[in-house]
């Protein structure tokens, strides 16, 4: 061991790892967990608010996710999130007046089809089926005579079994719209979101299935509408979820694509969030591209709801600004000369580097940050594997622990949230089971340096593995919870001299013990001063 041994803080993130109600759809009560519990009983602990006004998103109930889990937890403040930029601006009709849309607007003006590509839902995760709408409505006003949707289908931030209610939805506006003169808007192709386009660990094939349908119009699966691909799907596999539905087209009776993306179109990917549209915005967009061969790429002004790559402004054309961290922690601690590492598998890049830089995805400084990225498993569902890449992680932190150099570390855990959106209880517990045991490993290590951690989650998921309809009835659950997540302040040299700020509902959002209050409690646990600009600390000393 290095002489000039560091002390780490680490934050480690147990994605989707929720408290839930100890029921029989709550996997994380279900399995075995003794090192949580021994820390949960051992050290200073409180639950974490990850959901709606929490984090900076518009709705009460909605759902935390990754992305504003870990841009707030970096920011350590509460900041409105895309969604809530993006709602205010149509509210306020700036987003209607952006120059971004002028100019995708003005591209179709002389004819040429606008195509709305993205996750069809209200999930709020990815996208949000009202901006679909506004889009569609805007449109039509603005005269746009034809347009066509792409629709990813969702069950993974939503129900199981909703594409269709979805459809429907815009069904409904285009049979208004189609009524008028000249009009002519419709689905042109589909497909579930696992399946086709929102990869995010450079698994081309599933971007290359989804371009082919998109672009060419060419794909093994065709229809004459949405509706019958999903009914047709759903028969051939019964229990199918959405999100696996395989990708097809929709065609005319003389099997033609009804809406190909051609020269001359407009196409905006109706995805706010960043990670799962980078890989098709970049088929559209890169000159120098070897994901796949793209064939024929058509000429068409692309524009994405927000930026999805902010180091290399892609795609150029956005609808709405970057939602801005000015100072993001890890910004802040290479300040103060503190040498940094992030460390997760693939599935989970972003979230330990431009969700919780706020923006940057690259070290700013190679020298004081390392970012550790362990390939995921590729080929297989996670459900197959729940294992994933824990056990691996676990290793290197010991290495990066043990070798002295870090005041601090980010490590995420995907398991508990990758398996949990699988909606199988089996592979979730031994999801869970594998954490714990990672975790274990890792504080272990960390009390043999007097190091620490905080431990905790970005949002729930496997506690609720299951949803009851009203009478009972039961059905898998892959989404997000709203519960909230443990926080356990792990410090070998704990004396019971302090706790963590309790939730109760007398507190406002800003004080309700939340995601956005880590950031300060770290500086506390790092022996650091806070910054006076930060939502205050949890740690309350007696
Ligand atoms: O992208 C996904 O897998 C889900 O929509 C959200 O999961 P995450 O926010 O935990 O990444
Ligand atoms: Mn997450
Ligand atoms: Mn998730």
């Amino acid at each position: 061991m290095s002489d000039r041994m560091t002390k780490p803080v680490l934050l480690i993130v147990m994605d989707g790892w929720g408290m839930g109600s100890g029921g029989p759809e709550d996997a994380i009560a279900r399995a075995n967990t003794p090192v949580f519990d021994r820390l949960w009983s051992d050290y200073a602990h409180t639950t974490l608010m990850t959901h709606g006004p929490y984090v900076g998103l518009p709705a009460k109930n909605d759902m935390g996710g990754s992305e504003v889990g870990h841009l707030t937890m970096g920011a350590g403040m509460i900041l409105d999130q895309g969604p809530t930029r993006i709602n205010k601006a149509f509210a306020d009709g700036s987003f209607l007046k952006s120059k971004a849309l002028t100019k995708v607007m003005a591209a179709v003006e002389s004819g040429g089809t606008l195509h709305l590509m993205g996750l069809l839902s209200d999930g709020n995760i990815h996208s949000h089926l009202d901006h679909f709408k506004k889009l569609i409505n805007f449109a039509f006003d603005s005269g746009v005579k034809s347009l066509r949707v792409h629709a990813l289908l969702d069950g993974r931030d939503v129900g199981i079994h909703t594409a269709q209610k979805y459809v429907c939805e815009l069904e409904e506006d285009f049979v208004f719209i189609n009524s008028r003169d000249g009009f002519d808007y419709r689905f042109a192709s589909g497909g579930g979101r696992e399946r086709i386009v929102m990869d995010r660990d450079r698994d081309w094939s599933k971007v290359e299935e989804g371009w082919n349908l998109m672009v060419h119009g060419t794909g093994a699966h065709r229809f004459p509408s949405m509706i019958s691909a999903i009914e047709h799907m759903r028969a051939e596999k019964p229990g199918l979820i959405d999100q696996d539905m395989p990708g097809f087209v929709v065609v005319d009776e003389a099997d033609r694509p009804v809406g190909p993306i051609c020269d001359g179109d407009a196409v905006v990917m109706v995805n706010f969030r960043g990670d799962r549209a980078i890989e098709i915005t970049e088929a559209f967009e890169l000159d120098e591209f070897d994901g796949f061969d793209r064939g024929n790429r058509p000429d068409v002004v692309f524009a994405g709801m927000m930026v999805y790559d902010e180091d290399r402004n892609l795609p150029a054309l956005q609808l709405m600004g970057p939602t801005k961290v000015d100072n993001p922690f890890g910004r802040r601690i290479l300040e103060l000369g503190i040498k940094q590492f992030r460390l997760t598998e693939t599935q989970k890049y972003p979230h330990v580097t431009f969700f919780f830089n706020g923006g940057y995805r690259k070290p700013l400084d190679d020298t004081m940050e390392d970012y550790i990225l362990i390939p995921s498993d590729k080929g297989v569902s996670f459900s197959e594997a729940p294992a994933m890449k824990a056990n691996e992680i676990a290793d290197r932190a010991v290495e990066l622990i043990e070798s002295g150099e870090y005041g601090f570390g980010l490590i995420n855990f995907a398991n508990a949230d990758m398996v949990g959106h699988c909606g199988r209880m089996e592979p979730a517990i031994a999801a869970i089971e594998t954490v714990d045991g990672a975790v274990g490993r890792i504080v272990e290590a960390l009390a043999k340096v007097g190091g620490a951690a905080l431990i905790t989650a970005d949002h729930g998921n496997a506690e609720e593995m299951m949803v009851y309809a009203k009478g009972g009835a039961e059905e898998a659950s892959t989404k997000h919870s709203i519960n909230p997540v443990p926080c356990i302040l792990f410090d070998p040299a704990y004396d019971g001299s302090y706790t963590l700020r309790q939730p109760d509902d007398e507190q406002s959002t800003q004080t309700q013990p939340g995601l956005a209050h880590l950031a300060a409690t770290l500086f506390e646990a790092m022996g650091q001063p806070v910054p006076d600009d930060l939502l205050p600390s949890l740690i309350q000393r007696s």
